[in-house]
């Protein structure tokens, strides 16, 4: 096979606590990760040229090794010299959905495309806990999108485990154009602001907060209560970012009075997701906050939920 097609699912954050600062100078979380049916796709080929080629139209999206997809290809490069030579390179072509720099993982998911795409390009057999592991080395979302579904994320986000699938609840997302958020800015601001409440006894922090905050959460998707899930959403980031950024917390406003279950901004934004049980409502939603916003650039979707990450679409 010398190309395969990959489909790339973003990303939300039903649940995001930040617990503490960690050693390593990124903060420890509890999140649970979310995969929705907006994705990119990516084709991955073996290149004639001996280099690695990226190709992405969108304008928001860099070519150079800024963007973390070629950078998953480097260190496939750096890992497996034999075969990156072997096959000639490799040329990756991005095709872009997802809005970028919105909180929805867009990049995270496209290097773990990549990761997953190289894996099978180079027939290397790498297990999915090894294309994690290399995940992990490139950002604290990757190693969630290579499988995707419905996960808890601990540590800097990294360390997963998996739930009951969320299929089919239906998801409508917003976000504002030319709005960007800096996640290390989001984080930053949060430790000013919030640090000193922060527990400070690392050993036991993630199975501790694990049990006591987002344990309503957990059991409502276990259940599939989806009304329960809305009333549970959470999202520590919102704290820094909705008042630096009014355009947010006004989109968070409409999604609260538009009918939804609940309603958060995704990761460090500014996307907001309002939940809904049936795909009608949603549409309803979706009608109400294009009236609501008429005057605003917005990038607004329907979706739904999914249960997986990375999917193999075709290969040649
Ligand atoms: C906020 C979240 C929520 O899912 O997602 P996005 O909004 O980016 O999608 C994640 O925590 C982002 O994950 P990701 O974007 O992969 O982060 P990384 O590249 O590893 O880190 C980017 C920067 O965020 C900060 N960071 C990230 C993760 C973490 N546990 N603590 C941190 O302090 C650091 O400043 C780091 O330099
Ligand atoms: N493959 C990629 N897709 C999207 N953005 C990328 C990519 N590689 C690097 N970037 C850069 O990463 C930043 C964060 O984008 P993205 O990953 O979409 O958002 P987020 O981290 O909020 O989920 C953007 O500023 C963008 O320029």
């Amino acid at each position: 096979m010398r190309s395969y097609t990959l489909t790339a699912p973003a990303k939300i954050n039903l649940y995001l606590e930040i617990i503490g600062d960690r050693p390593d100078g990124y903060h420890e979380l509890v999140m649970i990760l979310q995969s929705i049916d907006l994705a990119d796709t990516i084709e991955v080929q073996a290149g004639n040229t001996g280099a690695i080629r990226l190709c992405c139209t969108h304008p928001q999206v860099p070519l150079d090794k800024s963007n973390i997809g070629y950078r998953a290809a480097e260190l496939m490069a750096a890992k497996f010299p034999a075969a990156y030579d072997n096959y000639g390179g490799v040329d990756i072509t991005i095709h872009k959905r997802i809005p970028v720099a919105a909180g929805l993982a867009g990049g995270s998911t496209n290097a773990a495309a990549v990761l997953v795409g190289m894996n099978l390009l180079w027939n290397l057999g790498l297990t999915r806990s090894e294309l994690e592991e290399l995940g992990a080395l490139l950002g604290s979302d990757v190693p969630f999108c290579i499988g995707g579904g419905t996960a808890i994320a601990t540590g800097r986000g990294e360390q997963l485990s998996p739930l009951p699938g969320l299929d089919n609840m239906y998801i409508v997302l917003a976000k504002h154009r030319s709005l960007e958020v800096s996640t290390p800015w989001a984080y930053k601001t949060y430790r000013a602001a919030y640090g000193e409440t922060y527990l400070k006894d690392t050993e036991s922090l993630t199975a501790r907060a694990t049990a006591v905050h987002s344990g309503p959460m957990v059991q409502a998707i276990v259940h599939k209560n989806a009304r329960e899930i809305g009333q549970k959403l959470h999202n520590d980031l919102e704290q820094v970012v909705l008042p630096e950024y009014p355009q947010v917390l006004r989109l968070r406003e409409v999604f609260a009075n538009a009918g939804v279950l609940g309603t958060m901004m995704s990761g460090s934004g500014p996307s907001v997701f309002g939940l809904c049980e049936y795909e009608e409502i949603a549409k309803q939603v979706q009608v109400r906050v294009i009236e609501a916003m008429a005057n605003e650039d917005l990038e607004l979707f329907v979706t739904r939920t999914i249960s997986h990450g990375i999917q193999i679409g075709s290969s040649v």
